[in-house]
């Protein structure tokens, strides 16, 4: 029979793993398409990293604070492609949302994905454009624009029960964005080395964000960490 701390256990363990693995890869799977397809985008982060990095050493998680356009591309596809797109949350008391009456107790579904990509909220929303995200220091500890930011930009959901797993997820995306951008050049499969065939970025139906025509791509080395310790 199982107890009540074994159970507990069980859950928390099979949370953390379920929320923590799939969201993560699904951020560099979009992030790593959306830069296949932004071969523009691709290359200023490219020599940003090279530009804070230089050639002999491999992208470190300390370098990821001074790589501000790594940080706005995460973002930018974050907004497109959260992994969850919609959230839940149940009514403490009754309310009125869009003249609709909302009883108390109420399921109701937050679509995060629909948020992100509401024209009232964001210029061009279904547009790709990671320059959105690259505002001032100042501006960014605002007050206002964490206000704004809180009610616009969700992928990691809002409040009191909202992704405890954020920094570890961000960081993550990261350094496997940067890792793959920097020692990888990413050719779509039947491109024939042109370079100009785009990833079909068509979302398959669900809660979760998937492909539905899966990223088939081949990686050519373009930069080999290990050559420069031997
Ligand atoms: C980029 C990666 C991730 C994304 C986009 C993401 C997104 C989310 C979202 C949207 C929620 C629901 C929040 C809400 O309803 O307000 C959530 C909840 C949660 N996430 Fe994440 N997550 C990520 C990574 C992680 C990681 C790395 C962990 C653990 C190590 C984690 C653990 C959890 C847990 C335990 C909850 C439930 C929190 C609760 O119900 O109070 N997540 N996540």
């Amino acid at each position: 029979m199982i107890n009540g701390l074994y159970k507990f256990k069980l859950t928390l363990s099979s949370d953390l793993f379920v929320g923590s693995t799939g969201t993560s890869s699904e951020v560099i799977l979009w992030t790593i398409t959306e830069l296949i397809n932004h071969p523009f985008v691709f290359n200023k982060v490219r020599e940003e990293i090279n530009s804070v990095v230089g050639s002999t050493r491999l992208v470190d998680e300390s370098d990821v604070e001074n790589l501000p356009y790594l940080q706005a591309v995460v973002k930018e596809t974050l907004r497109l492609y959260p992994p969850l797109l919609v959230t839940t949350r149940k009514c403490r008391q009754s309310c009125k949302i869009g003249g609709f009456e909302i009883p108390q107790e109420t399921m109701v579904l937050i679509n995060l994905y629909g948020i992100m990509r509401d024209p009232d909220l964001w210029n061009n929303p279904n547009e790709f454009q990671p320059e959105r995200f690259l505002v001032s220091s100042e501006k960014q500890d605002s007050m206002k624009y964490k206000h704004d930011e809180m009610f616009t930009f969700l992928p990691f959901g809002a409040g009191r029960r909202a992704c405890p797993g954020s920094k570890l997820g961000l960081s993550m995306a990261h350094m496997a964005v940067a890792t793959m951008v920097q020692c990888f050049n990413w050719e779509v499969v039947g491109d024939g080395g042109e370079n100009k065939a785009k990833v079909n970025t068509e979302v398959s139906k669900g809660a979760f964000i998937h492909m539905a025509h899966p990223l088939k791509c081949v990686a050519i080395v373009k930069f080999n960490p290990f050559d420069c310790v031997m």
